[in-house]
């Protein structure tokens, strides 16, 4: 099966609010999108992956994550994550019916695409699917199988939520750049022991120099 990933990301000023303390004003919005360009170029580069559409509002990461090869959709409904998603793979399917979908965050810079390919492979056995974050709360990839619809319930507890709505939780191993999301100075941190690709590399290495 080949998915079209469905990525979100809010406008840069304000994203990765809770990186503040590891990151300040100057630097944030840098990071931010040096992580959407190292998520979008590693699910660019999975063998299962058709396509990509990052649902955004920002001009200049729609500018830089196009020139990777990514879909633009605009932020429509601006009425939250949920609804991102739900607009991103609503467009994405008015286009092409029979499309496997999944939403992944666009803050995963250690993304890898054969650890991301093993996830979809299992995911493919399921109507709907959902893997959990590293620290075991949150949620960074939901799929839906064709005839599926999504419904995204990402934000707080997620996990909870997304089992609860009767997706399957992923049992794997070996997948930690799949759920190495990044919120925190700890979460970059462990990004970092992972290993980050190049535009997350270059951004804290300005960091490091501040
Ligand atoms: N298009 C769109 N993406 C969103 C929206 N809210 C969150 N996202 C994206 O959803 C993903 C998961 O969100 P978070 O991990 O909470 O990231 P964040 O909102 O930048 O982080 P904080 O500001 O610290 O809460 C990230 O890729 C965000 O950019 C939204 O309203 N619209
Ligand atoms: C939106 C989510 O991410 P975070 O916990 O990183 O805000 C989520 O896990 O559902």
């Amino acid at each position: 099966m080949h998915w079209t990933l469905v990525i979100p990301l809010k406008p840069l000023a304000l994203a990765k609010s809770r990186l503040s303390q590891a990151a300040d004003d100057a630097v944030r919005p840098a990071l931010a999108l040096a992580f959407a360009q190292d998520t979008v170029a590693a699910a660019l580069a999975c063998a299962q992956v058709r396509d990509v559409a990052v649902v955004t509002d920002d001009v200049l990461a729609g500018r830089e994550l196009s020139a990777l090869g990514a879909r633009i959709v605009p932020d429509a409904p601006a009425a939250g994550l949920n609804a991102a998603l739900t607009h991103g793979a609503r467009t994405v399917r008015s286009a092409r019916p029979g499309s496997a979908v999944a939403a992944l965050n666009a803050d995963l810079p250690a993304l890898r695409p054969r650890e991301l390919a093993r996830v979809l492979t299992d995911a493919a056995a399921f109507p709907r699917a959902f893997l959990a974050d590293a620290a075991g709360v949150g949620t960074t990839l939901l799929s839906a199988a064709p005839g599926h619809a999504l419904l995204p319930a990402f934000g707080p507890d997620s996990r909870a939520r997304h089992r609860a709505s009767g997706a399957v939780e992923l049992d794997l191993d070996a997948v930690d750049s799949v759920r190495q999301d990044v919120d925190t100075g700890d979460d970059l941190r462990a990004a970092l022991a992972l290993g980050v690709g190049p535009h997350t590399a270059r951004q804290a290495a300005r960091l490091l120099r501040q």
